[in-house]
């Protein structure tokens, strides 16, 4: 559905909307549980999951995606599993093996780096290290933007100085911020790769980092690009590979990530395990990898679980006023 085509309301679409907080395994990304919304649309369940802190603008975008999984099919699947990455919060090194078991199978792990910039490094280097020693997987690390150019420049030789870093490093992602450091930083850094990621899924032009040679990768996710159409577009317009990520969202919004990555013709293994760092979650059987892999399709909140994990009335009518406001803002440029 079109955002022209959107009825007045939320309701009319929706049958079913539901706010829930869910408890997570370990801090990421600054938090330990993530309150999202679920809903129930004609062509079946869709998230809704903006972060807290974002803004209308921002997340009327997330909306998009929301609006075409509950009132479309997702494109038909090139294959019918998906292989994914391990996601390491920056954790302690000592906590890397407990975290690395929630994910067997996985061949390759992400790691996130520069919490406190470069003030960060010497942790990083030592869950980096952690993380070649105890998994034979291929790594890469995220960095979120937290580098200046000369920072990143600095961070990323430690790394190559850890043993079986260079051989086995498939890219760091978002180094710095801004597209123009990127470019800077891809120039002075050789044998690493860099991945774009904030400077794709919130830019006003994502088609900037191919352009200017920012990247020789992406990362793709489908909330914060308008959907699965709209990200596969971006992946073809960038001429990039890609990587599919989630934004920690339930097995709902994970699926939607899948279709996603069952669409493209080229496979990496995906950031879409993170329901491993989710202590509950709205489906009865969450979208956890078996043996490094997720399968496409579908999935079905229980009412049981969607009661259990009910957000406070307070924060769900919170997230019911973001949803209108988002709606309206759709609605609002529907000319565009
Ligand atoms: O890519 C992964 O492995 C997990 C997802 C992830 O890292 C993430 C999750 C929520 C918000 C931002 C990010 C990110 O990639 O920066
Ligand atoms: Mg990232």
């Amino acid at each position: 559905m079109d955002a022209r085509d959107l009825p007045l309301e939320p309701g009319e679409l929706f049958s079913e909307m539901h706010v829930v907080t869910l408890p997570m395994v370990t801090r990421f990304r600054g938090i330990t549980e993530r309150e999202l919304m679920v809903v129930k649309g004609p062509a079946g369940w869709a998230e809704f999951s903006p972060f807290v802190e974002y803004r209308v603008d921002e997340a009327s975008q997330w909306l998009r995606a929301t609006v075409e999984a509950a009132t479309t099919e997702f494109p038909t699947p090139v294959r019918d599993t998906v292989r994914i990455n391990a996601t390491v919060p920056a954790c302690p090194a000592h906590e890397v093996g407990g975290i690395l078991g929630r994910f067997p199978g996985a061949e390759v792990v992400k790691v996130k780096i520069a919490a406190r910039g470069l003030d960060s490094v010497e942790e990083d280097v030592e869950r980096v290290s952690a993380v070649l020693r105890l998994s034979s997987a291929r790594i890469r690390l995220d960095a979120n933007g937290a580098y200046s150019v000369s920072e990143a420049v600095n961070a990323i030789r430690r790394f190559t100085h850890v043993p079986g870093f260079v051989e086995r490093v498939e890219y760091i992602e978002q180094p710095c911020a801004r597209v123009e450091d990127l470019v800077a930083v891809r120039e002075q850094v050789e044998g690493v790769r860099i991945a774009a990621d904030e400077s794709i899924r919130k830019a006003q032009d994502p088609l900037r980092v191919a352009r200017l040679g920012a990247a020789d990768h992406i990362v793709a996710k489908v909330q914060p690009l308008g959907g699965v159409r709209a990200a596969i577009r971006v992946v073809e317009q960038c001429g990039l590979p890609a990587t599919v990520s989630s934004a920690l969202e339930s097995s709902v919004g994970l699926s939607a990530g899948v279709a996603l990555a069952a669409s493209l013709e080229d496979e990496s293994a995906a950031g879409l395990g993170t329901a491993a760092l989710l202590s509950a979650d709205v489906v009865t059987n969450p979208l956890r990898a078996r043996e490094g892999v997720l399968p496409v399709g579908r999935v079905e909140p229980s009412q049981l679980l969607l009661e259990k994990h009910r957000a406070q009335p307070a924060r769900t009518e919170w997230w019911v006023r973001r949803l209108r406001a988002c709606w309206a803002r759709l609605r609002e440029r529907r000319e565009d």
